[in-house]
């Protein structure tokens, strides 16, 4: 008997999304569908570029038509993606961006700027449209490790004659930081109020256009600007990096805590734990857990949230960083690895907090 178009979606409706919980029927990631003879193909819409459960999926479908449609069918899974947003369609701010994400971290220097421009350049390598505020007053980094130090970004006036500026791009992210605005050495000016309007500045003059993911690289602890950022925008979730020491981690709860009070309300999507051990060039086997071991996981535990990845602290991550080509741009090494991970449970939080969590609201101001 000849397939039909019903006969596939049946046997569709029996495969599910493991994180969603629903059939890929229910949840509408099934589009195209063609039969010629016994050559069945069709789409799936999964709801990230960065899906780490691709094959997962691609290979239930395939299962799924060979189980309940017919066992010699020659299948053609089409996997592509379509980002979820949790935000209002109509969004007078950022309306081209689907989700606002600010990295977060208690204590400074525990690699929160590293972390976040190697998750930014990760994303981008899987097809995602990724944007990046480097709002970190304290050392704005982005610019030595995007290798863009001396660039400035140029503005331009739209037809309706507003001035908007244009984000540096590079390595498939466009950059926009509070360091190139102002020299390096001139850092200390950026106190208080001025940095608070740089960084509205950036949401609201800079020309984003459509992007899956803007990454917002928060500095250390818990500050004016934090407060600026959820009173500007509906942030779509947190990230909180740390490291696995005792004194990272208390202050990396007070981080957490601050997203999660009742009057902020933004959804901590986990946490990244870096520096998790120190594995040296020699002896890449071997891990020295050198800032204690297992903190991140017990952060994470305590909070119930996830917990999204490990670091290794290597020569490697400081090196390339510095060098502005950050380690996910070494292919096919160790670090690359651990990014590339880090950046798919990322995307993959994302995805689930956008399917069961409601839209965030922007925090009023009380005067
Ligand atoms: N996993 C790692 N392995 C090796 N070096 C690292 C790692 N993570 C960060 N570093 C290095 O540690 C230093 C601090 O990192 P980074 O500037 O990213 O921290 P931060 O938390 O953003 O700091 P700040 O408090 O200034 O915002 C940098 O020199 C960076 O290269």
């Amino acid at each position: 008997m000849a397939i039909t178009q019903e006969d596939v979606l049946r046997a569709l409706s029996y495969v599910e999304e493991p994180d969603l919980g629903k059939d890929l029927v229910t949840l509408n990631m099934i589009e195209d569908v063609r039969i010629d003879g016994l050559n069945v193909s069709f789409s799936v819409i999964l709801t990230t570029p960065a899906c780490p459960l691709k094959e997962l999926i691609h290979n239930a479908c395939v299962r799924a038509i060979h189980t309940m449609v017919d066992k010699n069918a020659v299948v053609n899974v089409n996997l592509t993606s379509r980002v979820t947003t949790a935000r209002a369609a109509n969004s007078a701010i950022l309306s081209g961006v689907k989700n606002i994400i600010a990295i977060a971290s208690g204590k400074g220097g525990v690699g929160k700027s590293t972390v976040t421009a190697n998750l930014a350049i990760a994303l981008a390598r899987t097809g995602a449209k990724v944007g990046l505020i480097d709002a970190d007053i304290s050392g704005p980094s982005m610019p030595t490790m995007f290798g863009v130090e001396d660039h400035r970004p140029h503005v331009f006036q739209t037809p309706e004659g507003k001035n908007l500026i244009l984000p540096i791009e590079k390595f498939g992210v466009k950059l926009m930081s509070i360091g190139f605005l102002a020299p390096s050495d001139n850092a200390i000016v950026w106190r208080g109020p001025m940095a608070s309007s740089a960084l509205k500045q950036f949401i609201s003059e800079v020309d984003w256009g459509e992007l899956d993911y803007l990454l917002i690289d928060m500095p250390p602890g818990t500050s004016d600007i934090h407060l600026t950022l959820v009173q500007t925008v509906p942030v779509t979730g947190a990230l909180i990096v740390t490291t696995p020491q005792k004194v990272a981690l208390a202050d990396a709860q007070k981080g957490l805590q601050m997203f999660r009070q009742p009057q902020i309300n933004v959804p901590v999507l986990g946490v990244i734990e870096n520096m998790a051990w120190f594995t040296p060039a020699e002896l890449p086997d071997s891990k020295y857990f050198i800032f204690g071991e297992g903190g991140g996981q017990k952060l994470a535990e305590k909070h119930e949230v996830p917990l999204l990845g490990q670091i290794p602290l290597v020569q490697s991550i400081r090196e390339t960083g510095d060098q502005g080509t950050p380690a996910i741009t070494q292919e096919g090494t160790p670090a690359a690895a651990v990014f590339e991970q880090v950046a798919e449970e990322v995307a993959r939080q994302i995805s689930i907090r956008n399917a069961v969590t409601p839209r965030t609201q922007v925090v009023e101001m009380n005067r």
